[in-house]
């Protein structure tokens, strides 16, 4: 790790405090047992902030090489004397090797930021381990979400967040208090029992990700697939048409809008459903059934991974004119125009289509953009409620006509009149269009005045039912989002 080739150097100036913004004057000592990476990180950071830091070592003569000179390296016993907040900069396996010293470690906080090699590795988490270790100690989870390097870097480079928890509230807001001297953002998560998700987040891979983007790649195997049967293989096997060419551009290229506009499509049905079941039992304090929560829940990315595959399919789409094959159709084209003695070859209807088409096109995807970027957490955060709404649900809404009508466009006319009754088989384009028909016709209803009135008593939680639903005891809190954003 290149933490440790920054450290293994020997005691040096470097590791003085440079910042001028969180010099303490009275230092305060905070002990660290464990003498690797991330104590020698953790070291760094807080002597910057103004700490004296005094680490624990089983070998501190040989521990303090890698250590600034300004720091007391020394036995465990010595360095839990010294300091009240105490980090535990050791892994789970080696806890028990200080159970001898548990009579000194009476009345101190021991701050746990160990991590694990698999979520939920262990019955139970190691901030609940050493407290049952240690039972006369405060023990405190936190800083585990942070690597060793991200320590060495310090706050120039980002603020992160650290999730802290502890059943001693005292114990949890000193430890609060020192995460903000470091320039972190400290996230209070209350009790101890909270420790296990915190250990498991840094162990997380992209979990919120997981489900639409299996759905994207299969919806997109899926009209792949179909494409280049109904597009390569049945005009081969019908008519010895070798189109095999067009696999690596056109084929990919009927793809990808498809599978953006599904998408698209997908992230407005699920407000539309939760809509639907909210008017069906009349209240909003009754809980959405687990698919449609979890469906809920993911609109985020279902919506970024439209924008993907919509701006993937206007590089695409730009390309196209480069094609040898494009060229060669092209003077092919014009060769029959000069046989058959057409001067002008100009069709209004068809050069209007085309021009609304690419117009559509250039809207969506700028709309596209903005509900993306409108996604970012920074700006997402400079909006207020009714901008954030009026953006991703609204816009979003006119981002998605404004789509169907450009995929309308590009199939009008050519695939109803040659394709679809060439092969008896509807063309990518005509799947395309089936969802967002079904999300604007069930936003139109929405919005007719009687359907949208009863919707509005309802998000208001004035609805009879909802008090008979809270005196049945079978009232769930709903959060705004999932009622509002449709
Ligand atoms: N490295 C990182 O980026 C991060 C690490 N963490 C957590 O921090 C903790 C330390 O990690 P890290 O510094 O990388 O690990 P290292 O292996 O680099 O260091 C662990 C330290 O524990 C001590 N130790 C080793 N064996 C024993 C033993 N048998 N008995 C007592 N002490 C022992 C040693 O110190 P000595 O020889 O001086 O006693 C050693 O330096 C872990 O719990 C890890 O999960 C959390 C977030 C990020
Ligand atoms: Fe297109």
């Amino acid at each position: 790790m290149e933490s440790i080739t920054m450290m293994g150097s020997p005691k040096s100036d470097s590791f003085l405090p440079n910042g001028t913004t969180c010099i303490k004057e009275n230092k305060t000592t905070v002990g660290i047992l464990g003498s690797g990476d991330f104590a020698k990180s953790l070291t760094i950071r807080l002597i910057r902030c103004g700490y004296h830091v005094v680490v624990g070592s089983r070998e501190p003569k040989c521990a303090a090489d890698f250590f600034p000179h300004v720091v007391d390296v020394t036995h465990h016993e010595d360095a839990i004397m010294k300091a009240n907040i105490i980090f535990v900069a050791i892994h789970r396996e080696h806890y028990f090797s200080l159970w001898d010293l548990k009579h000194l470690l009476t009345g101190k906080i021991l701050v746990d930021v160990s991590n694990n090699m698999r979520m939920n590795q262990y019955p139970e988490s190691n901030a609940e381990y050493l407290a049952s270790l240690f039972p006369d100690c405060y023990v405190v989870k936190g800083f585990n979400v942070v690597s060793a390097w991200a320590l060495q870097l310090g706050p120039k480079d980002a603020s992160s967040h650290v999730y802290i928890c502890s059943n001693n509230v005292q114990a949890r807001h000193q430890v609060i208090e020192l995460a903000r001297q470091m320039s972190f953002i400290p996230i209070d998560m209350g009790a101890l029992s909270s420790s296990r998700e915190i250990e498991n987040l840094p162990l997380r891979l992209f979990t919120p990700w997981k489900g639409p983007v299996v759905l994207s790649i299969s919806l997109a195997t899926f009209f792949f697939a179909y494409s280049f049967v109904r597009d390569v293989i049945h005009p081969y096997v019908r008519y010895q048409q070798s189109d095999f060419y067009k696999i690596p551009i056109e084929i990919v290229n009927k793809t990808l809008p498809v599978v953006a506009i599904t998408l698209l499509s997908l992230v407005y049905l699920a407000g539309l459903l939760a809509a639907a079941y909210q008017l069906y039992y009349g209240t909003k304090y009754r809980r959405f059934p687990p698919w449609l929560e979890n469906w809920l829940q993911c609109r985020k990315q279902l919506g970024l991974l439209s924008f993907f595959f919509a701006v993937v399919h206007v590089v695409y789409s730009m390309c196209l004119p480069m094609r040898r094959s494009e060229r060669y159709l092209f003077l092919n084209m014009a060769y029959q125009q000069v046989r058959a003695n057409i001067e002008n070859s100009w069709n209004e209807e068809e050069v209007w289509r085309i021009e609304m088409y690419i117009s559509f096109g250039i809207m969506s995807l700028g709309l596209l953009s903005l509900l993306a970027v409108t996604s970012i957490p920074s700006v997402n955060n400079a909006l207020n409620w009714r901008e954030f709404s009026f953006i991703q649900s609204t816009l979003g809404y006119v981002a998605l006509l404004i789509s169907t009508f450009h995929v309308l466009l590009y199939g009008w006319k050519r695939a109803f009149e040659e394709e679809y009754y060439r092969f008896y088989t509807p063309p990518n384009f005509v799947l395309a269009l089936f969802l967002p028909t079904i999300v604007i016709l069930g936003k139109i209803v929405l919005l007719c005045p009687c359907v949208s009135k009863k919707l509005r008593r309802i998000k208001r939680g004035w609805e009879k039912s909802h008090f008979k639903e809270k005196s049945s005891g079978s009232a769930a809190h709903v959060s705004p989002e999932r009622v509002t954003v449709m």
